[in-house]
Parts: C-alpha cells; structure tokens; sequence
C-alpha cells in the first residue's frame, strides 16, 4: 500500500445514512452451488425488502462477472479474486446504508471469512442455499451441467471443482424441501427477529 495515501473520514457516517433509511444495513451473503436458487432466492427476498420499504442493492455473480469481474476465469486463484473484490464492493454498499444482496457461488471458507471480516458484527449474515448436487444437476437452468458433465467446461463447481459449505450459517435454506416462498419468508423472519427490519 503506497504509504502517502490516508484514509479520509467523512462528516457523513454509515450510522447517519441508516437512521436516514430507517433499517440497519447489512450483506445477506448467498453461497451455493450453480442452480442452488441463490439468484432466484435473492431477487424474491430484495422484491420482498422494497415492499417492506427497506432500500437495497443486489450483486449478482453472472452480471458482475460481465463488467466489474469481467476477465476473471474460474480457477482457484480468479475466484479468490473474485470474491475479495465483491467483499470490498459489499462493505461500500453496506457503508451507504443498503440492504445487500450478494449471489455467488464463493466456494470457499476462507474468502467467505474474509468478506466477514471487512464489516461490523451483525453485519454479514451468511445465507447458505444448500441445495444437493443432484436436484442442481437435474434443474440446470443454463445447461451448464451438462456441459461440464461432457467436458466442456473446466473446473466446475461441484464436479471438477470444489465447494466448501458454510459451517454455521446463519440462515440455512434447504430448497429441495421448501418452496421459494418459504425460503423469503426465512430470510424475512430472520431479519425482523434480528431487529434489521420493522415487522
Ligand atoms: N466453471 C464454472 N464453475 C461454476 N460456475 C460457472 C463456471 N463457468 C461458468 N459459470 C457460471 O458462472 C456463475 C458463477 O460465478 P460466480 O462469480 O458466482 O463464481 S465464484 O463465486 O467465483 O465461484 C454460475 O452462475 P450461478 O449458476 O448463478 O451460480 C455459472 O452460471
Ligand atoms: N425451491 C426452490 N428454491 C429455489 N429455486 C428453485 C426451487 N425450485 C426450483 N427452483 C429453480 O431452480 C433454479 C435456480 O436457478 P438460480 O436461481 O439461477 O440459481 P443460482 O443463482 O444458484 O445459480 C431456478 O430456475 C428456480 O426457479
């Protein structure tokens, strides 16, 4: 880090935009395999945020990996990078006061610890969208399995490339056994049990 840069305080803090919102802001950390349903969980949950009045931002893998991730590959070493660089953009975004939402794979513990470790206790709240490889492998919403299953893609998540599940998440979704309604309804009640969100 170039010694000559300092870090500027600004008048304006992240407590004073939550009071300005209303809620307090947070990352909701979505982590799981391709075709768990962390897209289709996140974007239900945001909807369900706006209603609630709560103001949001939602980052998601395949569309950040289009522009500001744009040239990272999926090896090891990319998705480290990957992940470090939406841990950053998470904290500004929780640091205008937003809602995040943050749907990647991010296979790995250690790069999940380390986008926790950038914000305040509370503030990083792990979503595991625990979904098995089979029912994944069975929706294949994009027609990736396939493809890797042919060898077509290299270093797959699940089939030539890892996935490290959370150890104690604090939300747990099991979407082979509940409904995408239910799921909401779960990050909801987590969030207003937590004192996040006005019920
Ligand atoms: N090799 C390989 N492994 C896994 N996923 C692949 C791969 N190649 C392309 N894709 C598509 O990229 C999406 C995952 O990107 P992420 O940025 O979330 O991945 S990671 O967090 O860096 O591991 C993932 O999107 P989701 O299905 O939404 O998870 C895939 O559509
Ligand atoms: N119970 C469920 N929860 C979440 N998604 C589900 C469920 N049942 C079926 N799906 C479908 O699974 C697919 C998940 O895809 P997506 O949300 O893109 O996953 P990811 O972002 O993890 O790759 C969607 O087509 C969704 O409609």
């Amino acid at each position: 880090m170039n010694e000559n840069i300092v870090w500027h305080s600004a008048i304006i803090d992240k407590q004073t935009r939550a009071q300005q919102k209303g809620h307090k802001p947070l990352v909701l950390w979505y982590t799981g395999l391709s075709g768990s349903g962390k897209s289709t969980i996140a974007n239900a949950v945001e909807a369900r945020l706006v209603e609630l009045g709560a103001h949001t931002y939602l980052l998601d893998g395949d569309n950040i990996r289009h522009g500001l991730n744009r040239g990272l590959s999926f090896s090891d070493e990319d998705r480290v990078e990957n992940i470090r660089r939406i841990g950053e953009v998470s904290k500004l975004f929780v640091d205008a006061g937003l809602i995040v939402s943050t749907a990647f794979i991010s296979p790995f513990r250690a790069d999940r610890a380390l986008a926790k470790s950038l914000l305040q206790p509370g503030e990083f709240v792990e979503v595991y969208v625990d979904t098995p490889l089979e029912v994944c492998e069975k929706r294949d919403p994009k027609g990736l399995y396939e493809k890797a299953r042919r060898g077509e893609i290299a270093n797959f998540t699940g089939i030539s490339s890892a996935y490290e599940a959370p150890e104690m998440p604090e939300i747990h979704l099991q979407t082979a056994s509940q409904s995408i309604e239910q799921s909401v309804d779960q990050v909801i009640d987590y969030l207003v049990t937590q004192g996040v969100l006005k019920a």
